[in-house]
């Protein structure tokens, strides 16, 4: 599979994941484009259950509507106090059009609900995961290849770091005594699931005989 000259086109209007797109693939020689380069382009309507089905769903149609080759992205929030939510629904947990620190909120709303009658200076809530399924989709051949990525650590109610996005000021990592946000661009690819994810999407490549998307 090969991109379209230096162009990697990936499907998501996040402009935090963009970033982190732009870190890993920009030393690479890559240009990536975005969603914001093809505004004539529908939304995309992310109703599957999975993480896996709302990636292919995302590059299958930006794919087949341009032609080319195109890598999405579906990842999320899982917490354990809360039975894995807000999972598939982590950029609409607090509602449609909700921004970041309406989730943010939400998340400890909930959290700190539970929490009644327990040792209420305890900061860390919850453990929690961040997955992510990479989905890359080659219309001229019909071939999808994905990569799952995961990293696990707590929700802590002291928000900090201004890095990142999302979720990621309220996600800490006992390892690293940091909150995601708190992370440089370079250190969370190191960690995250976006970029355990884009390793494990890479080392496949490889194996088909291409290096790169
Ligand atoms: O679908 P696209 O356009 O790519 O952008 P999105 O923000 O809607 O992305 P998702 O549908 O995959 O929803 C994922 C949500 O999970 C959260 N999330 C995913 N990766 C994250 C990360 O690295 N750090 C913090 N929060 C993250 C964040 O709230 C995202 O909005
Ligand atoms: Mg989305």
């Amino acid at each position: 599979m090969s991109s379209a000259g230096d162009i990697l086109i990936v499907a998501t209007k996040n402009k935090g994941k963009l970033r982190e797109f732009q870190h890993a693939f920009e030393p690479l020689g890559l240009t990536v484009k975005s969603m914001y380069d093809y505004p004539e382009l529908p939304d995309v309507v992310e109703d599957g259950e999975t993480f896996a089905a709302n990636a292919f769903k995302k590059s299958k149609a930006v794919g087949d509507a341009l032609g080319l080759p195109v890598l999405a992205d579906d990842s999320g929030l899982c917490v354990d106090a809360l039975d894995g939510r807000p999972g598939v629904y982590s950029a609409r947990y607090a509602g449609e059009g909700a921004t970041d620190s309406d989730n943010n909120l939400k998340l400890l709303g909930e959290l700190e609900g539970l929490k009644q009658g327990e040792d209420t200076d305890q900061p860390l809530l919850s453990t929690a995961r961040f997955v992510c399924t990479l989905s890359l989709y080659d219309p001229s051949t019909g071939q999808e290849l994905t990569a799952e990525g995961s990293v696990d650590g707590w929700i802590t109610s002291e928000p900090s770091g201004a890095g990142g996005f999302g979720y990621d000021p309220l996600f800490y990592l006992p390892g690293h005594e940091k909150t995601m946000a708190e992370l440089t661009l370079t250190e969370k690819q190191g960690i995250s699931h976006r970029g355990a994810a884009l390793r494990a999407l890479t080392e496949k490549l490889a194996a088909q005989g291409g290096v790169r998307p």
